[in-house]
């Protein structure tokens, strides 16, 4: 008689990661793309209760981009990014406040505590937890152009510090912190600060075992515009590669910045992952397969430099 596929083979596939994983910190990164997007936003609040459920410990960092360009929009403020990074004016700072921090913020939260994660809502200005100063003006060679330009951010702050102490005292009391991506300057400042250089320093303070950033591409592409050229696993040396190549464009950049930052701090691999399909995270934390791409610093069984 032919054996019948063991049904529960997937379960017992799956339990092999929640031991794994049980007591780990994983910081997950929401872009602001599929937050945009109720549905999605819901769905990913889903797969992060589920990580709770199993005694994985997230720490939820998100972005609000798109949502901040239409408040910009809105009140006639210029929408300019430069290398993935937007141009922050004081009115711009002040719409930041309010998307960031406000809006986009509470209804995650709510859409989180709808999931049955006890989340709490902080921005990096909240108890010190992340110090920046201004971001000096910086020279930004752009896709296509041959020579560099001058490029003063704005009110943009570079990470100088973080100080996990309310976010551990959080998770003591099991909440699960979500933090938006603003920071506090000296002297009472406030900045804008990309949420994956956020998540990312967050992840190094914590020393969380992953980091995941949710997307609206399946992962890291060969090429943007064909979806199927996913890379599965890459190593610090093909992330360098994919940059100077030009592979690399946009708000990705920001993220390829970030994921060099976390992994030569010591987080153990970095996740990208799509926020449009259902479960991608699930699947990327407890299948074998995964789902997206994973960034180690060097992998021993595949030889550097080898995208695939
Ligand atoms: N090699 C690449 N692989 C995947 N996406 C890329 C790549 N290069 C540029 N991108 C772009 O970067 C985007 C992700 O950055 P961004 O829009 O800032 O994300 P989010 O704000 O949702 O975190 C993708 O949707 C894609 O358009
Ligand atoms: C300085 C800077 O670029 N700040 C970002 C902060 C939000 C963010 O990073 O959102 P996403 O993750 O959706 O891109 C911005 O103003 O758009």
């Amino acid at each position: 008689m032919p054996l019948s596929p063991d049904p529960y083979s997937a379960l017992r596939n799956a339990a092999k990661y929640v031991q794994q994983f049980r007591r780990k910190t994983f910081v997950v990164k929401l872009g602001g793309a599929m937050l945009s997007d109720p549905r999605l936003r819901r769905a990913a609040c889903e797969q992060i209760a589920l990580l709770w459920t199993f005694s994985i410990r997230p720490v939820v960092v998100h972005g609000g981009g798109p949502e901040l360009d239409t408040l910009c929009d809105a009140l006639h403020l210029p929408v300019e990014k430069v290398a993935g990074r937007r141009v922050t004016s004081a009115p711009v700072l002040d719409a930041a406040k309010m998307v960031l921090a406000g809006k986009l913020h509470t209804d995650l939260l709510a859409d989180l505590q709808a999931a049955g994660v006890p989340a709490v809502g902080l921005s990096g200005v909240d108890a010190g937890l992340i110090k920046a100063r201004k971001r000096p003006p910086v020279m930004v060679t752009e896709a296509g152009a041959t020579e560099g330009r001058l490029v003063d951010y704005g009110l943009v702050g570079d990470i100088e510090q973080v100080d996990t102490r309310v976010v551990e005292h959080l998770r003591s009391a099991d909440y699960v912190p979500v933090i938006a991506p603003l920071s506090g300057g000296a002297d009472g400042a406030v900045y804008n600060t990309n949420a994956d250089t956020v998540a990312a320093a967050l992840a190094v303070a914590l020393s969380a075992e992953k980091l995941f950033f949710l997307v609206q591409v399946p992962g890291l592409l060969k090429n943007v515009s064909d979806p199927s050229s996913l890379v599965t696993l890459a190593n610090l040396t093909d992330l360098a590669t994919m940059e100077s190549t030009g592979a690399i464009s946009g708000g990705m950049k920001p993220k390829a910045h970030a994921i060099r930052h976390a992994l030569v701090g010591g987080v153990g691999s970095v996740h990208l992952v799509s926020g449009v399909q259902p479960n991608a995270l699930l699947e990327e934390v407890f299948t074998n397969e995964g789902s997206g791409t994973m960034v180690v610093r060097e992998n021993a069984n595949k030889p550097a430099g080898a995208v695939g």
